[in-house]
């Protein structure tokens, strides 16, 4: 079955302004993903992987062309409309997962969540599932420092899906970790992809973690080079 299209750029040019230079990062993208869609997106270092993922995400804005997610058209929105449009839709995981070191796994993973009207109530409720899809039930009075890196991970992810956001943005999310740690936290965030349905766009620099993409995308100096299916992998799009 055809599924709508997740996330497309038509035209997509990105430039940065450094004084009177113009810095051209992205050039004539062209990309549409399909809806439950695991994307990896790959490529040297400058090639503009973090740039894209932040148009996708709406955290930063195409210079010229179109960027939609789920068929909103993000160049659109106003600045507070794009930050409501993002706390609904997009989870964010990093490389060094970004906690606050002074609160518990529990309220790391409450803070997107302090943003909406939900009740208490409800919001224990999300973030103790949160917690038990990611395996850290009993671990929500830990500090970051009591946790291992792995779990630390976990604790992003749970922070990034309280919401269930409908994309997930992962930026090198096993770039700290060790090979057999990396390899759990990307099992994870395949599950998400094939039981959760989550669109998932990662940037990553290790190959092994791209083979559990459905796609990888390859880009060098801001253009897209090569675009790969990967027939091994099922996302939740196949
Ligand atoms: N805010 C900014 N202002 C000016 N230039 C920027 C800005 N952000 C990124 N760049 C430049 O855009 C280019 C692409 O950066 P980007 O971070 O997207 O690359 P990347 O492929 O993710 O690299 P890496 O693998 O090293 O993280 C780089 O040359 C970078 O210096």
């Amino acid at each position: 079955m055809e599924s709508s299209p997740s996330i497309e750029l038509r035209g997509v040019d990105k430039e940065y302004r450094r004084d009177e230079f113009v810095v051209p990062v992205l050039q004539g993208l062209d990309l549409s993903v399909a809806e439950g869609e695991y994307l990896a997106l790959m490529g040297p270092s400058g090639s503009g992987k973090t740039t894209l993922l932040n148009l996708v995400a709406g955290l930063d804005t195409a210079t010229r062309g179109e960027v939609l997610v789920h068929g909103q058209n993000l160049g659109r929105l106003s600045e507070a409309e794009i930050t409501r449009w993002r706390a609904h839709n997009v989870g964010f995981i990093f490389q060094t997962y970004n906690l606050i070191p002074v609160l518990t796994a529990f309220e790391n993973v409450e803070l997107p969540l302090l943003l909406t009207h939900l009740s208490r109530r409800k919001r224990r409720e999300n973030v103790m599932t949160a917690l038990r899809v990611v395996g850290l039930e009993g671990r929500e009075h830990h500090s970051p420092r009591q946790l291992s890196g792995g779990q630390e991970q976990r604790v992003a992810i749970a922070r990034a899906i309280v919401t269930d956001p409908y994309l997930l943005v992962a930026d090198e999310p096993t770039g700290d970790l060790d090979r057999v740690t990396a390899g759990e936290i990307l099992e994870l965030l395949e599950q998400l992809n094939r039981e959760f349905q989550k669109t998932i766009v990662m940037v990553t620099h290790d190959p092994l973690a791209a083979r559990r993409a459905s796609r990888v995308l390859h880009l060098d100096k801001g253009r897209l080079v090569d675009d790969v299916i990967n027939e091994t992998s099922i996302s939740a799009a196949s």
